[in-house]
């Protein structure tokens, strides 16, 4: 049987936001759209210093940024967030998702689902609004879809790298044999 893929996906936040509930264990495996994918999820913590952050971005094939729909000042950590992504993963454009937990209380909500998509459109990524409680709560269905989705993004993004590699190469073995039939015939 073929290996499944695995994908090594961080989730970052401020503290409280909901990364980590209802989470006994940080491997998973999921079957998305007919393919078994293995997934480990690293939950960082979200008092961590720049430098630990740092390095669980160098190591994350993909990202969920988290903030909490009741606290705007977990929706303003984000565009740092995915500054510093940037920075890290330069030149790569990184498989990101962008998740607004706690939509079961909207009653106390403080940033508009509007804001969450303006934002998303223009990190260029998906976005889900979800309640890690219900998981079905929101515009996007859950929890799961929004990493079913990263890990959608991250194959994608692997497949285009697959073929640029093979490009890349058939054309290198094409200039060694173009340079070798120059010398032979001169
Ligand atoms: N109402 C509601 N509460 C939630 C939801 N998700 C998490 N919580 C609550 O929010 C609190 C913080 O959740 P955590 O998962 O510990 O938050 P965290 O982001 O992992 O926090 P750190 O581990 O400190 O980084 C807990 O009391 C959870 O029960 C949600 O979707 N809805």
């Amino acid at each position: 049987m073929a290996k499944s893929p695995e994908v090594k996906l961080a989730v970052f936040g401020r503290a409280g936001v909901g990364k980590s509930y209802d989470k006994s264990t940080y491997r998973h495996q999921a079957n998305i759209d007919d393919e078994t994918v293995s997934m480990e999820i690293l939950d960082t913590a979200g008092q961590e210093d720049v430098l630990q952050k740092e390095g669980h971005m160098r190591w994350g094939d993909g990202f969920i940024l988290v903030y909490d729909i009741t606290d705007r000042g977990s929706f303003e950590d984000v565009a740092p967030l995915k500054g510093l992504l940037d920075e890290v993963k330069r030149p790569k454009h990184v498989p990101l998702v962008l998740l607004g937990n706690k939509a079961d209380l909207d009653h106390a909500r403080q940033v508009a689902t509007e804001e969450g998509e303006r934002l998303a459109a223009d990190m260029a990524c998906a976005f889900y609004e979800c309640s890690a409680c219900s998981d079905q709560v929101g515009t996007g269905g859950g929890v799961a879809e929004a990493f079913h989705e990263l890990c959608r993004e991250i194959r994608r993004r692997r497949a285009v790298q697959g073929k640029t590699r093979r490009r890349s190469s058939t054309t290198h073995v094409k200039q060694a044999i173009n340079k070798m039939l120059t010398k032979i015939s001169s």
